[in-house]
């Protein structure tokens, strides 16, 4: 017989100390008084910004828009140097944020969720950690985050290297690769940002490209006190119109068809938005078709194609380097990402044509015979989006469900923040939630799953779970939505298509943060429509 241990009992855990886990332990424990315990696998808080510390690491979200929105003062305390905000600046502001609410008490950090079960007969999740300590709690909070799972490719011969290697999102802290021969896989946002900042550092930079990449400049610029006391005073103006828009990005979303006006005003109109630089601004603030439309879209990509050819001087590294076909992934903005390649220590490798075949101890070699020599071998290779810390954790619902069973095939939810057969069990950027600028869409689901919280509270409601049928047909809306769309063409992490074995299926609801919030809202007033309630009295015939 194993000894038993006898458990804690609080009335919710949290899994993840980022933006979400923060704010719901900052929702259930000082505004409603729960007992919460939060848990990280990291040493602090901070989420993504804990473990994203590699070289160049930055938000591509504009700095007065990456942040809470739910506290007045703690905007007004708020500052910024620049346009975009660096990881360490993220970082500090999130640890400022724990410490001004009093949070970290709650938290258990350096400590990994391993199994959530839930028990039936008690209505209790029994929560049970790295460290050998369980928790039962009526309420589970998963803020796992949607980019954290890391996706680490399966080279042959990766265990021969002599070198080091080291993937973004588990940089070491202050790790710097100056005068070294360095080799980066992955030329997504992580990708071109790393990129960008080692090549000035170290001795020789190979990038071995998979898929090039549309990307726009960032445009990050210093701000002065003048127009960060402008952002200040139209705060609240500034919330609520990103809040009712789609991508929530926080410029105005254009609705111009691109092909209503001639190719000279298209032209102008795409240039303004490379002068003035953002991924999400350049895909959606110039015309409102680009996301739909293949004629707007190729309009869209054949403006950057022609830009990358103008940066790149060499003809054949600016052919590598030339994406083709549809503008449609999460749009990529730099930070002088093509220029790089006009330095005389950076080469690139188009490993679509020219395949690694192994690693050795040296370095790469690719299928030409080439030796790529390394000192450091890179990984910008993603994450497993979305459902991928799910997976990693035990999860087992009503009748013993594992949730990998659960989620065979692709992974659902009913609005992005439950699943059927998983009680009073949820999610912040679970499957299906929406595809944005995260932080306000995360408040949005962190004031959801509070108020729904009280709401059990208040009316003794034993458990909450959606039905089956609602779940499938959150699933159909978003399918149509993505369909909608040429987003499905792409290869894209957003249907999970970076990760070898997964089944690509829609992760997003792409009708945007402002139709979200309406669907999130009509539920409630309709008496939580495809929910099921069960009451804590026994209701009789
Ligand atoms: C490099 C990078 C740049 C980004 N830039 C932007 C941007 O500019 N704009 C934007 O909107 N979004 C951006 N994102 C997305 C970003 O992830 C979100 O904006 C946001 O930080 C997510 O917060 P979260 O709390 O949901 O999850 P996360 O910040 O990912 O936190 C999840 C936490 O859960 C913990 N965890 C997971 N499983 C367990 C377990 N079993 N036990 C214990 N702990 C666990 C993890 O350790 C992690 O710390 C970026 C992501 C990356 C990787």
């Amino acid at each position: 017989m194993t000894a038993q241990i006898s458990p804690t009992v609080v009335d919710a855990v949290v899994i993840g100390a980022g933006f979400g886990g923060i704010y719901a332990v900052h929702k259930l424990h000082n505004e409603q008084g729960l007992t919460v315990v939060g848990f990280d696998k990291a040493d602090g808080p901070g989420g993504t910004w804990y473990w994203n510390r590699y070289p160049g690491a930055l938000s591509d979200t504009e700095s007065h828009l990456y942040r809470f929105s739910f506290d007045r003062d703690l905007l007004q305390d708020g500052t910024w140097k620049t346009t975009y905000i660096t990881q360490p600046e993220i970082l500090e502001y999130l640890e400022s944020v724990v410490d001004r609410f009093d949070l970290r008490r709650h938290f258990r950090f350096g400590t990994e969720v391993t199994s959530a079960i839930y028990l039936e007969d008690e209505n209790l999740w029994e929560v049970s950690t790295d460290k050998g300590e369980v928790y039962r709690a009526k309420y589970v909070v998963n803020a796992v985050g949607l980019l954290s799972a890391i996706n680490f490719p399966d080279l042959p011969g990766l265990d021969t290297f002599e070198g080091e290697t080291i993937h973004t999102a588990a940089w070491p802290e202050g790790k710097n690769l100056a005068g070294k021969r360095v080799g980066v896989i992955g030329t997504g946002s992580t990708g071109q940002q790393v990129i960008t900042a080692l090549a000035p550092e170290v001795e020789h930079l190979t990038v071995f490209v998979r898929t090039p990449q549309y990307s726009v400049p960032v445009g990050n610029r210093p701000v002065t006190k003048e127009q960060i006391d402008a952002i200040k005073a139209d705060y609240d103006g500034i919330w609520d119109s990103v809040k009712k828009s789609a991508v929530a990005f926080g410029f105005e979303e254009s609705t111009l068809p691109a092909m209503s006006v001639s190719e000279e005003e298209r032209n102008r109109i795409f240039q303004e938005a490379w002068d003035h630089g953002g991924g999400f601004r350049f895909m959606f603030g110039t015309f409102g078709d680009i996301a739909t439309d293949e004629a707007a879209n190729e309009a869209a990509a054949s403006f950057i194609r022609s830009k990358i050819a103008e940066i790149i001087e060499d003809p054949e590294t600016a052919r590598k380097l030339m994406p083709t076909g549809l503008y449609a992934k999460r749009p990529l903005c730099d930070n002088g990402y093509y220029e790089v390649y006009n330095r005389p220590n950076v080469e690139a490798v188009a490993i679509k044509e020219n395949p690694i075949r192994e690693v050795t101890a040296k370095g790469v070699v690719t299928e030409d015979g080439v030796l790529h020599e390394l000192d450091v071998l890179v990984f910008a290779t993603g994450f497993d989006a979305v459902d991928g810390n799910y997976r990693r954790i035990e999860i087992r619902g009503r009748n013993g469900l594992h949730i990998n069973d659960h989620w065979d095939g692709q992974p659902t939810s009913y609005l992005g923040v439950t699943t059927a057969n998983f009680p009073n069990w949820f999610m912040v950027l679970g499957p299906n939630g929406p595809f944005t600028n995260l932080p306000p869409s995360i408040e949005t689901q962190v004031e959801w799953i509070s108020d729904t919280v009280a709401y059990a509270e208040r009316n003794e409601i034993r458990a909450i779970e959606p039905t089956p049928e609602a779940e499938e047909e959150w699933t159909q809306t978003c399918t149509d939505i993505a369909n909608a769309t040429l987003f499905t063409r792409g290869d894209s992490w957003i249907f999970g298509a970076n990760v070898p074995g997964k089944k690509p299926s829609v992760l997003f609801y792409l009708g945007g943060l402002g139709n979200y919030r309406n669907v999130l809202a009509g539920v409630v007033a309709d008496s939580y429509r495809g929910f099921e309630l069960k009451s804590a009295v026994p209701v009789t015939a």
